[in-house]
């Protein structure tokens, strides 16, 4: 083996752009073996404009790609390698956030809307009336997914509505319109000078605008968002050469693989096997289950999307998603806005002091709830605390929280499936951290398998690159075959978290994790009405005008010379008790009383009523009087009428067709129309 620095020859080197939503990352694969042999990674800036609204930088994006293209290169240069070792360069990319640029400069024309942003809440309403029966799940046929503020449709339609320069551009035809994928390959290949306006099946197929059998744009779902087809780009495999790199010091490379990052893990993760699963526990949480060439449509709340399409001439494979909004982002969330730990990293040792949150439980909902709920107004909260709950619970209870949403996850997986997960490949960010992969093995109740890699969404990325048809220098049959065994791109499982407590307090702390995503679901309440308790100043209004209103009357009374309100004394009604269950008289049961109207019974009244009464309660006993203590057998065969003699009643009633009624009437209802 050469050393540091030494000259290596024959290396077939296969680079892979990470854009995550937290950070961007660039690592370097030996081919062969699947090691990572360089690396670099810069965070990334997320943009809060507003309460629910995530935005990032486009430019901040592509510059952070670029920026670690360069560093990453500069290292292995250092470790004795040649640039042009690099044979193809494979990107992965956070999915459905959504960016638009203009054709003629190049540059983004609003924000990138980060796919956690909550601003197209009322857009989904809106669409969602569009739909026959008000259904979100009305276009799940066509492309897999309920209508929701995380899809890239919603917020193009968006930012078509409310951007001006959006609508602008889109009416100039020099609106484009991309994933984050899109983005990087317009820009890395030239940009305005030829770049290449492309996407891959798996980034297409969340946009909820690819039809996920023609595996292309479909004009009713277009039609839907009202979307012209024009900004779209091209769709294509997920292997394949889209062009080369026109900068940085890997231009001339070959851009060879496009894949959302959570189905690059599952690649990476070698689930090329129908029900093999993988959960990515990276800002968000993702469980793919490989359900091969059929796309199974879900009915508990997963999506159903493309897995791969390795090579333009290769079938699609789909699988079922389980989506949780916010995981690593409240860890983040803890250390940027709380200030409880100064590194992601240190809630590990924070969480590990306690051995339970005792009670607490944390439902990190701030972009609302996603698989299975779909609730966008559903918010984060904190509950069960005590006077005795301190920090340490609280760190406890938000790793809880990621692997209590697993546990929601896997258990609509099974569902959706018919097939029982007996474990679950793991990897992304958070899956070094011990305990959180020893609380989810014992709350999933199943094995939790992390690989000696776990910079698996790379991995599949560059796996996908370097097997395109003219790179060939990476080798899938046997593995996408099942055949693994000698292989050294197998990644080895070396760790394998069991579960170590009783089902019974399984599925209890799961009852009570349900207990708070109750509790937690509706919060948000903008732009609807609330019920409020109202004080004196605030009934003045209401009061003046109900008491305007009952003068008109009086006074319409006296105009109309007819009897608008005419108490009625003395009616006659018949008593019927009728129950099929013994009574006790004087217990305190409730009885069914039928208040049978006669003639004199005034307007309203003429129907038969049912009332429930506590036995003990007005004047019913009364009437009872010396029947104490005798038992009434009312059953089926015994069911009688019992006179109970004759009740008084005082009663007013509306006569509906005067003409002081339809005039007051129509005073109540005029404010309304
Ligand atoms: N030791 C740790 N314990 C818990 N969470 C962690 C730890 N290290 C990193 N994270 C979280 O993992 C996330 C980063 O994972 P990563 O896979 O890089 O995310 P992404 O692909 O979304 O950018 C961050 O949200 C970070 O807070
Ligand atoms: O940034 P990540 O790794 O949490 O992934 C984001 C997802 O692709 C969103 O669908």
């Amino acid at each position: 083996m050469p050393g540091e620095g030494e000259p290596r020859s024959n290396v077939a080197l296969v680079g892979a752009v990470d854009q995550g939503t937290s950070s961007t990352r660039f690592l370097i694969f030996n081919a062969k073996t699947s090691e990572v042999i360089t690396y670099h990674q810069v965070e990334l800036k997320q943009i809060l404009p507003k309460s629910g609204w995530v935005e990032e930088d486009p430019m901040e994006i592509l510059d952070t790609t670029t920026c670690c293209i360069e560093k990453a290169v500069e290292n292995l240069v250092g470790l004795g390698y040649k640039q042009s070792d690099i044979k193809a360069v494979g990107i992965t990319n956070q999915r459905e956030t959504t960016i638009v640029w203009d054709k003629t400069t190049g540059k983004p024309l609003y924000n990138a809307i980060v796919w956690l942003d909550l601003r197209t809440a009322s857009t989904v309403d809106e669409l969602q009336k569009k739909t026959p029966g008000n259904d979100k799940d009305y276009l799940r046929s066509r492309c897999g997914l309920p209508l929701a503020t995380y899809f890239s449709a919603v917020k193009l339609r968006w930012l078509l509505d409310n951007s001006e320069t959006v609508r602008k551009a889109v009416e100039d035809g020099r609106c484009m319109f991309g994933t984050v994928d899109s983005w990087l390959v317009y820009n890395l290949t030239g940009g305005v000078n030829g770049g290449q306006h492309v996407t891959d099946v798996t980034n297409a197929s969340r946009t909820m605008l690819m039809n996920l059998s023609t595996l292309a744009w479909d004009d009713s779902l277009c039609r839907f968002f009202d979307i012209p087809k024009s900004v779209l780009p091209e769709i294509r495999s997920s292997a394949e050469i889209y062009g080369e790199l026109t900068s940085t010091s890997l231009q001339g490379t070959k851009i060879s693989g496009i894949l959302g990052d959570q189905q690059a893990a599952l690649v990476g993760q070698l689930c090329f096997q129908v029900g093999q699963a993988k959960n990515t526990y990276g800002t968000g949480c993702f469980l793919l289950y490989n359900t091969g060439l059929k796309a199974v449509e879900s009915t508990t709340g997963l999506l159903t999307t493309v897995a791969y399409k390795l090579g333009k001439n290769k079938p699609a494979i789909y699988a079922l998603e389980g989506a949780i909004a916010i995981a690593g982002a409240c860890v983040q969330w803890l250390r940027d806005n709380m200030g409880m730990i100064s590194s992601s990293a240190e809630i590990e040792q924070l969480a590990s002091a306690v051995d339970s949150t005792y009670g607490c439980y944390f439902v990190p909902a701030f972009s609302g709830l996603f698989c299975p709920y779909w609730q966008s107004d559903a918010r984060g909260i904190i509950c069960g605390l005590t006077q005795f709950t301190n920090k340490n619970h609280i760190a406890r209870a938000v790793l809880e929280a990621v692997c209590f949403q697993t546990r929601e996850l896997l258990d609509a997986m099974n569902k959706d499936s018919g097939l029982d997960l007996t474990s679950v490949r793991v990897d992304g960010g958070m899956t070094v951290n011990l305990l959180l992969m020893q609380i989810q093995a014992d709350l999933l109740g199943i094995d939790v398998v992390r690989p000696s890699m776990t910079e698996t969404t790379a991995l599949g990325a560059a796996m996908a690159a370097g097997s395109a048809e003219g790179v060939d220098v990476w080798d899938l049959s046997s593995l996408m075959s099942g055949n693994t065994k000698g292989s050294p791109s197998t990644p080895v499982a070396t760790d394998i978290f069991h579960p170590s407590i009783t089902s019974q307090e399984r599925e209890e702390r799961l009852a009570k994790w349900k207990m708070a995503v109750e509790r937690s679901m509706h919060w948000d309440t903008a732009g609807k009405q609330l019920r409020v308790p109202m004080g004196l100043w605030d009934t003045l209004a209401p009061g003046l005008y109900a008491f305007g209103s009952f003068a008109m009357l009086l006074l319409a009374n006296l105009v109309a010379g007819d009897a608008f309100l005419e108490p009625q004394a003395s009616v006659v009604v018949e008593v019927t008790l009728v129950s099929n269950i013994p009574i006790r008289i004087g217990s305190e049961k409730s009885v069914q009383i039928v208040l049978t109207g006669t003639d004199e019974l005034p307007l309203g009244l003429t129907e038969t009523k049912s009332l429930l009464f506590p036995i003990e309660e007005v004047f019913i006993r009364a009437q009872l009087e010396g029947h104490e203590g005798e038992k009434l057998e009312l059953g089926d065969k015994k069911l009688r009428q019992l006179k109970l003699g004759e009740i008084s009643a005082s009663l007013s009633c509306l006569n509906f067709f005067s003409p002081s009624s339809v005039l007051c009437i129509l005073y109540f209802f005029l404010p309304t129309l």
